[in-house]
This record gives C-alpha cells, sequence and structure tokens, in this order.
C-alpha cells in the first residue's frame, strides 16, 4: 500500500456519524447528530437521562430503524444498505433479554452464532468448542447445560453477552449490558468488552446510566439530551458539574479516587 493510501484508509478507519436523523412516524428523536470518530479499539459510552433517544439511536446504528444521514465504517456507506450489510459489521444487543426459549446456554450462543453471516463453513465441533470458550470468557461455562428459561436476571444478560461476543462484529453496540448485574459481574463484564475491544480492534459502543462506570472504562463519552449531543469527549471533557446540571438536573461534584478514577457524587436535585 503506498503512503498516500495508507494515510487515506487511515482517515476512513473506524466509525464515522455525520448528520444523523432517526425516529418514529412522525415523532423525530434523533436530530441530526455528528459525532467525532469512533476509533476501532475504543469503547465509546452513550449516556443521558430517561427518554434522551440512546435506545433509538443504538438501532438506527444497527440498521434495524429506518434513519437520514451518514453511517460509515470504515469508509463504506450503510445508510441506504440492505440489513444484512449492516449486520455483517454490526451486531446489536438489545435491553430486552432471551426468555422462554427451549434452548440450553451452550445451544443458545451456537445458535446465534450459526444464524451470524459471519460464521464460515466451521465444523460443528469447532463451532461447539468456540461456543464453550466464549463462555468461559465471560465466565459462565458452568451454565452451559442449564436451559434458558431457568436463569435469573443476571445470568441472562451474562448470555446475552455471550451470545453477541461469540459474533465477533467488527462494531458492537450494547443496550445497557449490565444493568441486571451485581458488582462484581458489571467489573468483569466491562472489563472483558474493554480487553476485547482491543484485542479484536473492534468498536464498541455501549449504553451505561452508571456513570462511574462509564467514566471508567470508556475512550470516549457521548452525552445525548432530547435526541441531541450535549457533550462529547473523554469522561473528562464530557462528565462535569456543568453538563450534569444541564441535561440530568442534579447538581454533582466530579472528582478523583485514590486510585485516579473519576468519581461523581450526586448531592442533590436541581429543582425548577
Ligand atoms: N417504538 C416507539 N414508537 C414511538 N416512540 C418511541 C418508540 N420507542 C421509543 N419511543 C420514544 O422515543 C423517545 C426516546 O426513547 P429511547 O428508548 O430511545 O430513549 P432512551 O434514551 O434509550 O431511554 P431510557 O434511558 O429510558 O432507556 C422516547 O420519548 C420514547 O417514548
Amino acid at each position: 500500500m503506498s503512503k498516500i493510501e495508507q494515510t487515506a484508509s487511515e482517515q476512513s478507519a473506524g466509525l464515522q456519524i455525520s448528520g444523523l436523523s432517526t425516529g418514529y412516524r412522525k415523532r423525530h428523536i434523533i436530530q441530526q447528530i455528528s459525532l467525532p470518530t469512533l476509533a476501532a479499539g475504543g469503547v465509546y459510552s452513550l449516556i443521558g437521562p430517561n427518554a434522551a433517544g440512546k435506545s433509538t439511536l443504538m438501532r438506527a446504528l444497527a440498521g434495524l430503524q429506518a434513519a437520514r444521514g451518514s453511517v460509515r465504517l470504515d469508509g463504506y456507506e450503510l445508510i441506504g444498505r440492505p440489513l444484512a450489510d449492516w449486520a455483517r459489521r454490526v451486531t446489536y444487543m438489545p435491553q430486552t433479554l432471551p426468555q422462554g426459549v427451549s434452548l440450553n446456554v451452550l445451544e443458545s450462543v451456537i445458535s446465534a452464532l450459526r444464524a451470524s453471516p459471519m460464521e464460515g463453513a466451521s465444523s460443528s465441533q469447532e463451532v461447539k468448542q468456540y461456543a464453550v470458550e466464549v463462555l468461559e470468557r465471560v465466565g459462565i461455562v458452568d451454565l452451559a447445560l442449564r436451559n434458558l428459561g431457568h436463569l435469573s436476571g443476571g445470568q441472562r444478560q451474562l448470555v446475552s453477552l455471550a451470545q453477541v461476543l461469540a459474533r465477533n462484529p467488527r462494531v458492537l453496540l450494547l443496550d445497557e449490558p449490565i444493568s441486571a448485574l451485581d458488582l462484581k459481574h458489571q467489573f468483569r463484564v466491562m472489563r472483558l468488552v474493554h480487553e476485547l475491544a482491543r484485542e479484536r480492534n473492534m468498536i464498541v459502543v455501549a449504553v451505561l446510566h452508571d456513570l462511574n462506570v462509564a467514566a471508567r472504562w470508556s475512550d470516549g463519552i457521548v452525552m445525548l439530551a432530547q435526541g441531541q449531543v450535549v457533550a462529547s469527549g473523554t469522561p473528562g471533557e464530557a462528565i462535569t458539574p456543568d453538563t450534569l446540571a444541564r441535561v440530568y438536573g442534579v447538581q454533582a461534584r466530579v472528582g478523583q479516587c485514590s486510585q485516579g478514577n473519576m468519581q461523581v457524587m450526586i448531592d442533590d436535585v436541581i429543582y425548577g
């Protein structure tokens, strides 16, 4: 590759979102959003109050919802492309968890792999072995033979995560991936997602409500309110007492813990 070609491909690497709008029938929810490039190997958190439009934006980025504007992945424009084109590149883990399915955990991960357009001509044994490896990595191999319908909410969330991680996408969209998890599992999942983004050069976008978790594990933060980007940048740039007051209506302090991690403390609600 020549130097000029290399520079051009470096410039177009990553996920570029510009002028993106989407909504429901006549309701405009996301309005002309543009973001700095989301780089390969990076974890980005989408934060904002309830009904800000985070899930709507995620669905648009997964190609599940009609949208206008531009979503370019490594220079390739996805808007206007068929769903199969998105699905080859982008995997979305919705907020709702799998339930009532008569598969066991291992079968459900194998089935997610089989449904993946990226799954090659691997033998059943290879697919099974890979699915077991993913369960090990997520820390739920002991649940492999348990029926999905018999799991707790947190266990089902971990299975959902195993299903999407097994597909090894270029872009992974996680909608509130740790909402049902206890503290230990929240930490393990976020650390795993962070490691896998680096290892696989994957772009991860996660909707998170816990700002301390978002700040701890994200390369970049996008703060959304009423369908618009209010702040974006590093955690320190986006999460400030001023943006927290304007967007969440809370009086907050932003400091550092003894380990140097950002810590958000809420002192009061701003009334009026
Ligand atoms: N299927 C739908 N049809 C019509 N309006 C919808 C639909 N889904 C969501 N909305 C509306 O779109 C707006 C944004 O919803 P969205 O679920 O994207 O918010 P969110 O930021 O993910 O919220 P939360 O943090 O509460 O999950 C809300 O006003 C919601 O009522």
